[in-house]
């Protein structure tokens, strides 16, 4: 494997982590932002975002001389083998992927590139982008391949390093076979295909996973209505190889910066070629519903009505171990609950800026002082080890809605606090099974 002179487009979650992590694995790169600020940071080797190794990599990276960052795409390339395009894909107006940034790329760096570069497609991108990159480029010199990223936010650097897969996808087999080759230290299965294909990988692997979630927060709200425990439901569905015990843990719906947006891009593009996806649109609604169904559990919980109520929440941020609120639900559910006319008070060790309309605090007790209700919306960890006595002391109410089922409820019930869990409504009896079995 040959060391390569990378650029690498947009310093974000992708971006950043793509750069730093093939600088670990030997190749020279240098990453490009638009943004000064975050620019001048990492040159600093201050990395803005919460992904564990990532600040160690930048670090290694510049002190190796093997990492650099500079302003402007067109500052990066002069010398690079192989372009890594990473920039964002927001949702548009209509659903559809927003691709003004590759766009934007693609104008700015279109002659600058030297001859027969390789330009990686990282974004996220509708099927059919490689050869609007291509046309776009006018470059018969310069091949586009598609590489989507499949890496999860908390987990960013090892999801890089340690991939299920990689995916490579170009219609001229040497390009596809360069891209590749960057990755050939992982020692991950390579699915070497066309442009359309591996663009078409990415969606269809993302919308297969909110359709797990959608189907498994479906099968937990019947739980509730037919007395059963999804807890003990999804462990046993998960058993089977052919199922998997990932992605089985109900909540208050998916969100993030991706799952939403690229099921909604999916959705657009299907029906733009007159395909009808009731089964991609219901995985949408289904996700949309959970949010209220969140938010009625908090209504019962007060009483009957929102209004003026005092309502706690634990997570602010679309999953834990990430600082990324982008889509997230508790924020969807903040909303929901203030539009009714909560007053709310939040606690998230991911967040310390304020938001309009939610009082953040540092201190999670504070969530619990005169709260008539709290709302745990987020995993953390550190969640699972509040002192409930002193939560009970200090709330008005006594209702804690476990959107996660993360809280252990043996240790609120003694506290004296009511657990509302999702998709748990039977009695305790399997756990002590459970432990008469293994
Ligand atoms: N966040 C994630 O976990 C994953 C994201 N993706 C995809 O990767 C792409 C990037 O996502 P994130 O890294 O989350 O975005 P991000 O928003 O964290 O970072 C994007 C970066 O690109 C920069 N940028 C925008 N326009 C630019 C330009 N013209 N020139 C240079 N830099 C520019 C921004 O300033 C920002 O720093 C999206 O298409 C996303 O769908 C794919 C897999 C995982
Ligand atoms: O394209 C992307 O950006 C990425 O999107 C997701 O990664 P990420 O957005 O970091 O988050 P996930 O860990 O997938 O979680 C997504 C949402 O599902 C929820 N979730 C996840 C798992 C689960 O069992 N239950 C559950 O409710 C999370 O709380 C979160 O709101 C995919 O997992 C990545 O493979 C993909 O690369």
């Amino acid at each position: 494997m040959f060391v390569r002179r990378i650029a690498v487009v947009g310093t974000g979650y992708v971006g950043l982590t793509t750069g730093a992590c093939l600088a670990s694995l030997g190749h020279r790169v240098v990453c490009a932002d638009v943004d000064e600020v975050k620019i001048a940071r990492l040159r600093a080797g201050r990395v803005g975002i919460l992904e564990p190794g990532l600040a160690e990599l930048v670090a290694e990276g510049l002190a190796a001389g093997r990492l650099e960052f500079v302003l402007g795409a067109r500052n990066a390339v002069f010398d690079s083998e192989v372009m890594f395009l990473c920039v964002p894909t927001p949702m548009g107006v209509d659903g559809a992927a927003n691709l003004a940034a590759v766009e934007s790329v693609v104008a700015e760096v279109g002659e600058l590139l030297p001859q027969g570069c390789v330009v990686v497609n990282k974004s996220t991108v509708p099927v059919g982008t490689a050869a609007r990159v291509g046309s776009l480029l006018n470059r018969p010199d310069v091949a586009v391949v598609s590489n989507p990223e499949f890496l999860r936010e908390g987990s960013a650097v090892a999801d890089f390093l340690n991939p299920d897969r990689i995916v490579v996808g170009c219609d001229a087999q040497d390009a596809a076979e360069r891209v590749a080759a960057l990755y050939a230290k992982l020692g991950a299965p390579t699915v070497l295909t066309d442009a359309a294909s591996a663009e078409m990988v990415k969606y269809a692997a993302n919308c297969f996973l909110a359709m797990k979630l959608s189907y498994v927060n479906a099968v937990a709200e019947l739980c509730e209505r037919l007395g059963a425990n999804v807890i003990d439901v999804t462990e046993g569905m998960g058993y089977d190889r052919r199922i998997g015990a990932s992605f089985l843990q109900p909540g208050p719906g998916w969100g993030g910066s991706c799952l939403p947006k690229d099921t909604h891009a999916l959705s657009q593009v299907a029906g733009s070629v007159g395909f009808d996806f009731p089964l991609l649109q219901a995985t949408i609604d289904t996700n949309a519903r959970q949010r209220h169904r969140v938010v009625q559990k908090v209504r019962e919980a007060v009483g009957g009505s929102l209004a003026g109520a005092r309502v706690g929440l634990l997570g602010l941020t679309f999953k834990a171990g990430t600082d990324d609120l982008r889509d997230s639900p508790a924020l969807a559910v903040a909303d929901l609950l203030r539009e009714q006319g909560a007053r709310l008070t939040a606690f998230d060790p991911g967040v310390r800026e304020g938001l309009s309309d939610v009082t953040v605090v540092t201190d999670p007790y504070e969530v619990a002082r005169g709260a008539d209700a709290i709302v745990l919306l987020t995993e953390w960890p550190e969640f699972r080890s509040l002192d409930w006595n002193r939560v009970t002391e200090l709330m008005a109410g006594d209702t804690i809605v476990d959107t996660r089922n993360h809280l252990d409820r043996d240790a609120l019930d003694r506290a004296g606090l009511c657990w509302r869990g999702v998709g748990v409504s039977g009695s305790p009896r399997l756990d002590a099974v459970r432990e008469v079995v293994s």
